[in-house]
């Protein structure tokens, strides 16, 4: 893989920060290791000594004086060493990546910490997307995604999909359009999807339609980012293959997100994907935020042998959650509204029949009756353009106010019919 051809110039641009330099090679180094290089703060000086952490499963996470000030210091830009080899495990478990046997400038997997996947996907879009540069994704997609691509000025196409993700043979028929002359600066350098539990649509690929669409990449030579913060919560087994575990060539990177099963607001995210293109990220982040907060990082890597434990409690709730929801539009919406049933994440995606666009019967009958749901059309390329489905998150409310929203939808939609919603306050504007 040429990965030079990928780059943005500011990002090729980025070099190694000399102080970041130093705090991995100290953090390397012997503790015998006398240092006046590190413009850091001497962690005495914290006020801070200790700290526990009481778990739900009755055990205590001590942060004892060592660790505390280990917590509390400056640390590495990839993240701290001993949380990027135990993600580097477990993605070799669970994805087997060809690219983890591979030499470094051949693209060899490797990793780095984000502040929530959020910032991971900010950074890879800002390395590899220049203004007019062309964008493969298959919308209605992530509003956060947008957020970050558009500003770009790239040109963002978008690829139809439907509730097993993106159809390879109409990205097929997209790039057939670059078949008759050599890639010049308009052939697509990236593809973005979110295969499992797909933001707003709640889609999940199969592997035969990831198979074809990697194909696809190595034809016309483009990278794919993968967005998978919902790929714990899938209900059922097996688990649906990875683009990581088909990447034969070094050309897939990775966003993950322990945010839907450990914690959203200690903001811990991973990057996967080759080595020149990560090292890329990490300049990056030496440049802005120098590192995800390290006490964030020590906190994950104790919650690390528990992962499995942690995945299992997630996945029962969530679908409980999601049978509610299903149970719940199956009762009121089933003659007014259309929908698939996801099979992994937390989002329910709606079309309401006959109904243009669902912005102002979200934004203001709905509201009225005090229920809060996301109108689709900003998960579209083009927000502005009318859209008929709604989001609808099953993750924070409960069963029984889920139960009142189809109710309530189902009314304001069709009849607006009055309805004494006093007892339902909740919003459903949740992740
Ligand atoms: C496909 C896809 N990719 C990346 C992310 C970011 O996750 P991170 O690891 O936590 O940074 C997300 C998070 N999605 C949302 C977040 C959110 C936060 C506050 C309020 C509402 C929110 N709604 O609605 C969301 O969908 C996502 O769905």
């Amino acid at each position: 893989m040429n990965y030079s051809r990928f780059l943005t110039a500011v990002s090729a641009a980025r070099k190694p920060s000399p102080i970041r330099i130093l705090t991995e090679l100290q953090q390397r180094s012997p503790p015998t290791l006398i240092s006046l290089a590190g413009g850091a703060p001497n962690p005495d000086t914290f006020p801070f000594h200790s700290a526990s952490i009481k778990m739900k499963n009755g055990e205590t996470i001590e942060f004892d004086g060592a660790m505390m000030k280990r917590a509390l210091q400056y640390s590495g830009s990839y993240g701290i060493p001993e949380l990027i080899s135990w993600m580097k495990e477990l993605q070799k478990r669970l994805h087997n990546p060809p690219t983890a046997s591979f030499s470094p400038e051949r693209g060899q997997m490797e990793m780095c910490v984000t502040t929530g996947s959020q910032e991971g996907l900010c950074k890879v879009f800002e390395m590899l997307v220049n203004p007019g540069d062309t964008v493969l994704l298959d919308a209605p997609t992530y509003s956060g995604t947008l957020a970050a691509l558009q500003p770009l000025g790239c040109n963002i196409v978008n690829v139809p999909s439907d509730q097993y993700g993106m159809i390879p043979d109409s990205l097929r028929d997209i790039l057939a359009q670059w078949d008759s002359h050599k890639p010049d600066s308009t052939t697509p350098k990236v593809l973005y999807t979110i295969p499992n539990g797909g933001n707003p649509t709640g889609a999940s690929m199969t592997l035969e339609r990831k198979q074809k669409v990697y194909e696809l990449a190595k034809k016309y030579d483009f990278l794919i980012i993968e967005d998978d913060p919902y790929y714990f919560l899938q209900f059922q087994k097996p688990w649906a293959s990875t683009f990581l575990s088909l990447d034969v060539d070094g050309r897939v990177i990775r966003t993950d997100s322990f945010s839907k099963i450990l914690s959203s607001g200690l903001r811990i995210g991973f990057v996967t994907g080759p080595k020149p293109l990560v090292d890329r990220v990490v300049l990056h982040i030496q440049a802005s935020t120098m590192h995800t907060s390290t006490l964030t990082q020590v906190r994950h890597l104790s919650l690390s042998l528990s992962l499995s434990l942690l995945i299992r409690l997630s996945l029962s709730f969530y679908r409980a959650q999601r049978n509610a929801m299903l149970s719940s539009a199956d009762k009121w919406l089933k003659d007014v509204a259309e929908w698939h049933a996801p099979v992994a994440g937390m989002f329910l995606w709606i079309k309401l029949k006959g109904i243009k666009d669902t912005q102002q019967l979200i934004m203001e009958k709905a509201l009225e009756k005090e229920v809060l749901l996301v109108p689709g059309g900003v998960f579209n390329i083009h927000s502005s353009e009318p859209c008929p489905y709604v989001r609808a998150a099953f993750s924070l409310s409960t069963p029984q106010q889920i139960d009142e929203v189809p109710h309530i939808l189902g009314s304001v939609g069709i009849s607006g019919a009055n309805l004494n919603s006093s007892a339902v306050r909740m919003s459903l504007w949740s992740s």
